[in-house]
């Protein structure tokens, strides 16, 4: 049997990387996919491949993506190489863009939909307080933090608006609720 793959989606500022960097550390079953993005690598927050556009281009058109995607003026990569991990009975962990979910449910066997949520007041001072993004890039991201699931995507729907250790807790028993 593979490994899960696992969406984690929600509005920028949500704590996804959080959650996921959190979940991994706590759980050897789990692996995080290392996302190619056309951001610079020193920008801080997630550990990702940063590529220029005409390098992700290269990779794009070589086959190296299960899924890409283009989100906030910059290109998003998932990588053929976490097949590994899922064929290795690995749990994968993957940030996606929640409209990229059709297409990444028909690419695999094992496949589940962790999305997060909190208040857009609770977005709005987390963006701030991370401080990646300019003021306006922070205004267009929440500008999308309404969007809703594409039609058919059924999701574990679990509350960042607390403590993260309240989320890892919630999100263990959907996860593994066995041996929750
Ligand atoms: N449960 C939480 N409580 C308080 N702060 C949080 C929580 N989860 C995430 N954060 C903070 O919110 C900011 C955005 O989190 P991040 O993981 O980058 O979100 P996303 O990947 O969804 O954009 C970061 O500064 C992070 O430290
Ligand atoms: O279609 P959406 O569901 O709105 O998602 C759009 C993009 O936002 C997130 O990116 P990124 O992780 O760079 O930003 P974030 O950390 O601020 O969420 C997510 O991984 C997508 O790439």
């Amino acid at each position: 049997m593979t490994g899960r793959f696992i969406a984690v989606v929600g509005p920028s500022g949500v704590g996804k990387d959080s959650v996921m960097r959190a979940m991994v550390k706590n759980d050897d079953r789990l692996t995080l996919a290392r996302r190619v993005i056309t951001r610079p690598s020193d920008a801080g927050g997630e550990d990702f491949d940063g590529v220029s556009t005409v390098e992700f281009e290269r990779r794009l058109a070589a086959g190296d993506f299960l899924l890409n995607w283009h989100a906030h003026g910059l290109q998003y990569g998932i990588p053929v190489s976490i097949d590994q991990s899922l064929n290795n009975e690995q749990d994968v962990l993957a940030n996606l863009s929640r409209a990229v979910l059709p297409q990444a449910e028909l690419l695999f066997e094992r496949f589940e939909v962790l999305l997060l949520t909190a208040s857009r007041s609770t977005l709005s001072t987390r963006l701030q307080k991370r401080g990646r993004e300019s003021a306006s890039e922070i205004a267009h991201r929440l500008d999308r933090a309404n969007f809703t699931l594409p039609r058919g995507i059924t999701a574990h729907v679990v509350d960042n608006s607390g403590p993260l250790e309240r989320t890892l807790a919630a999100v263990s028993a959907l996860l593994h609720p066995v041996s929750a």
